[in-house]
């Protein structure tokens, strides 16, 4: 605090030409003498308002973001007099106090325990958790979202950074404890850490409000790694796992082809064993696959029998090798994370790359696709949460004939119906993250399986009906990317990108109701 500037209401009125332009917002002061040129609402907007407080002016127009990322490059001091050392308030600040509401408090725009309202859930380490993601992502991830996005790829030191952090290790469904240099998830024990930390950080991250960019770090990771987690040998584990959880070596799950999606029983890439016995040579093509652009490691679903899933393997396939191929796919949305296409050609793979057991691929994907499914319903239901809160946050300061937009009964009503669909989403997805968290695995992939596919039904319809009520709300400012209805112009588009993978639809409805029957068959239903 020592280093930082304050500046009088008097001395900051001296800054008011185009040569010397200074302005306040929110309390802070800045230079934008050299912004001028560059601003994209023009310059004169700026001259107007020089040497003065342009706080009003600025919300107007602008995200909090903006000045998260153009901010330190212009700030020059803050406007008032330095407030008094408090010996006791520094003391008190050492001690990290979780309790009472946390966050924006926009109506729905968090889930009901961030206003403290009581909740069977959560404790004072879930608390903790959630404010130390949400620091993390507001500091480290959502300033640069839209950069990263047009850009078309995230950095490759994000995924360090989401490493160090504990991100990458709290993702994956399983704690992979044999990997990890220390002993905490963000400061959780690994002992405590259970299916609701996993659940707040996924949930936080998602508030950057983009599936490109929480795609392009945890899309080819959560799904790609835990079958070489759960099913590899010991050798291959200890080979793959350490550099992938440290982000230093990136990985994805290749399954769908041009042939098959949904279907993966149908799948055609195949993998011939050598004479020799010591190979097996892989040809064949995959579509769509996350993080397939740049990962370094490809779990791969080959077929090694007959048809059917009986003869499906996994493969852990390597960039290096000779014969792969990939190529960036064009889609509507989900930009940062590296939609790839994918060649095999003649790709000759050792034995040693063989996941768990030949002809046992079918199962091993299987066993992750209720947590897939379910990271699929936390960050559309999150997603339709920063949809509502932006249109809340919108419809606030914009004015139309007079009023604001928030004062106008059919706006309201809008939000209304946004906020019902996200808060039963939400009490279900709660009520099954519960029962994955005290269910024994096998029983959960046979009793959850249902009520999984049809809540990623529930909450991606949930997630377009959002986008889209957002989208009329904010108007044409939803209808061009960047500025502050950039986040729900981006969700807009990546809509389609939650209802159909991991199970279209179509057929989540399908079999969430055939399997529930089932179940309730099993247990002695008569029907
Ligand atoms: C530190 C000061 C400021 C910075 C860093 C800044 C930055 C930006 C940026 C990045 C945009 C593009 C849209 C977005 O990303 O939000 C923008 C647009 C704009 N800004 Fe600023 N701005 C500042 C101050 C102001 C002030 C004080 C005013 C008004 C008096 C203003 C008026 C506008 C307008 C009218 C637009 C165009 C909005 C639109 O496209 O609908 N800006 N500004």
């Amino acid at each position: 605090m020592a280093d930082v500037k304050y500046f009088s209401e008097q001395e900051i009125a001296q800054h008011s030409s185009e040569n010397d332009c200074w302005i306040i917002v929110h309390g802070k002061v800045y230079d934008v003498t050299k912004f001028l040129a560059d601003h994209p609402g023009g310059k004169k907007v700026l001259i107007n308002v020089a040497g003065t407080d342009a706080t009003s002016k600025f919300d107007a127009f602008h995200n909090a973001g903006t000045l998260e990322k153009f901010g330190p490059g212009l700030y020059v001091g803050e406007a008032g007099s330095p407030p008094q050392a408090n010996a006791a308030v520094e003391a008190s600040n050492e001690e990290e106090d979780v309790s009472g509401p946390f966050g924006d408090l926009v109506p729905f725009g968090d889930p009901s325990w961030y206003q403290d309202w009581d909740s069977p859930y959560y404790n004072d380490s879930h608390r903790r958790l959630r404010a130390r993601v949400r620091a993390f992502v507001e500091k480290e991830i959502m300033p640069y979202v839209h950069e990263w996005d047009e850009a078309k790829q995230v950095p490759r030191a994000l995924f360090v950074k989401c490493a160090e952090a504990g991100i990458l290790a709290g993702i994956c469904g399983v704690v992979p404890r044999e990997f990890m240099s220390i002993d905490n998830i963000m400061g959780v024990p690994l002992d405590e850490f259970d299916v609701f930390h996993e659940f707040i950080l996924a949930d936080e991250f998602s508030r950057c409000g983009s599936g490109g960019v929480l795609w392009g770090v945890c899309g080819g990771f959560g799904i790609g790694l835990p079958p070489v987690l759960l099913f590899a040998d010991e050798v291959l584990k200890r080979r793959v796992a350490p550099e992938v959880l440290s982000g230093k070596k990136t990985i994805c799950l290749a399954i769908t082809e041009p042939y098959a999606g949904s279907d993966v029983a149908g799948l055609r890439c195949e993998a011939k064993e050598t004479p020799d016995g010591e190979h097996f040579i892989v040809n064949g093509e995959k579509k769509w696959i996350t993080n397939g652009v740049f990962a370094d490691y490809f779990t791969v679903a080959v077929r090694t029998g007959g048809e059917g899933m009986g003869g499906v393997s996994l493969l852990l396939i390597e960039r290096i090798m000779p014969g792969v191929k990939t190529r960036q796919m064009q889609c509507s949305g989900v930009w940062s994370s590296g939609t790839a296409y994918i060649t095999f050609e003649d790709v000759k793979v050792p034995k040693a790359n063989l996941i768990g057991e030949k002809n046992k691929g079918f199962k091993y994907i299987m066993y992750n696709f209720n947590h897939e499914r379910m990271a699929i319903c936390i960050q559309s239901t999150r997603f339709a949460r920063v949809c509502l809160e932006d249109a809340i946050k919108y419809a606030s300061k914009r004015k139309t004939f007079g009023r604001r937009l928030i004062d106008h009964q059919v706006i309201r009503h809008k939000m209304a119906d946004m906020a019902r669909r996200i808060e039963s989403t939400h009490a279900w997805m709660e009520q099954l993250l519960h029962q994955l968290n005290v269910m024994p695995h096998e029983e959960s992939m046979v009793k959850l399986g249902g009520p999984i596919a049809l809540l990623k039904v529930q909450a991606t319809q949930t997630f377009e009906f959002c986008a889209r009520e957002a989208a009329q709300i904010f108007g044409g400012l939803a209808y061009s990317r960047g500025g502050q209805g950039e986040r729900v112009e981006r969700l807009y588009r990546e809509v389609r990108a939650y209802a159909i993978p991991g199970g279209s639809e179509e057929i989540m409805t399908e079999l969430g109701m055939k399997q529930s029957l089932k179940v309730a068959q099993f247990m002695g239903a008569k029907i």
